[in-house]
């Protein structure tokens, strides 16, 4: 796997972060030692995959980055006549998706497009999967998207919502900040990746409370709404229609 060593060296004139062909190489080494719980999220993916996904009925994972959640919903699904629809808006990223998802054998069909999730049509939806992509819309949109979600998941449907937080409480906030800075320099970060990342992400990564998260969620019309993991300053939620 390719090491992630894109803030190792000074950078002069550190821009925004983005999802380009450099960070889409090494992006699972990248996430992996950046999002603490990241691997077991996937995982429960896919059994929460197992459980919901209902025959004839569509899975979307909305900003797939390579197809990692989308490859475990896909194992794991048993129903028949069910196809996954992954959506990213980075070229790089789409391409690696499609030849992730093409190396294994399935009877599930998945179609990578590369588009706006702001742009897609949610369509009999039994499952759809945000894991570390609302975070990265401008604010304003998030409620969109999350109605766009909504109407288009059947009755019962799940959606995964995986996200950085911001703790309202500061002193707790900054402390599970610091243990994130921590868990990145015990995975090989130096000081120096671990400050310019965060600068780099600072514009582009707005992230909400979770009481926020669950407010929204609830305006928008999910039923139940639960945190089921978190770790330090990240988590997922389920939301249920
Ligand atoms: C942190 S990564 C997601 C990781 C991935 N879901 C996983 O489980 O491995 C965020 C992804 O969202 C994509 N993204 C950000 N904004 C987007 C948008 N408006 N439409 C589509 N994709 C978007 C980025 O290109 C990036 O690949
Ligand atoms: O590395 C960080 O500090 C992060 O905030 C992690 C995070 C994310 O939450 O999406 C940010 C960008 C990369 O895509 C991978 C992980």
């Amino acid at each position: 796997m390719n090491k992630d060593t894109i803030f190792s060296a000074p950078i002069e004139k550190l821009g925004d972060f983005t999802f380009d062909e450099n960070v889409a190489e090494v992006f699972p080494d990248m996430i992996q030692r950046s999002v603490p719980g990241y691997s077991n999220i996937i995982t429960a993916i896919g059994m929460l995959a197992e459980r919901f996904v209902t025959p004839n009925s569509q899975v979307y994972d909305l900003g797939c980055s390579r197809g990692a959640a989308t490859l475990s919903a896909r194992r794991n699904i048993k129903q028949a006549n069910v196809k996954i629809i992954g959506v990213d808006n980075s070229q790089p990223m789409a391409e690696r998706a499609r030849q992730h998802l093409n190396a294994y054998h399935s009877e599930i069909p998945v179609e990578i497009l590369c588009d706006d999730i702001r742009n897609i049509r949610i369509e009999n939806a039994s499952m759809v999967i945000l894991n570390f992509t609302l975070q990265f819309l401008p604010p304003e949109d998030r409620q969109a998207v999350l109605e766009n979600i909504y109407r288009g998941l059947n009755p019962g449907g799940l959606l995964v919502l995986s996200e950085k937080f911001r703790f309202e409480d500061e002193t707790t906030n900054n402390l599970l900040i610091d243990l994130h800075h921590t868990f990145k320099r015990a995975n090989g970060y130096s000081e120096l990746e671990v400050s310019q990342k965060r600068a780099a992400l600072e514009n582009v990564m707005r992230i909400d409370s979770l009481n926020t998260h669950k407010v929204r969620l609830k305006n928008v019309g999910f039923s139940h709404v639960e945190l089921w993991f978190q770790c330090f300053n990240f988590g997922s939620m389920i939301a249920l229609k």
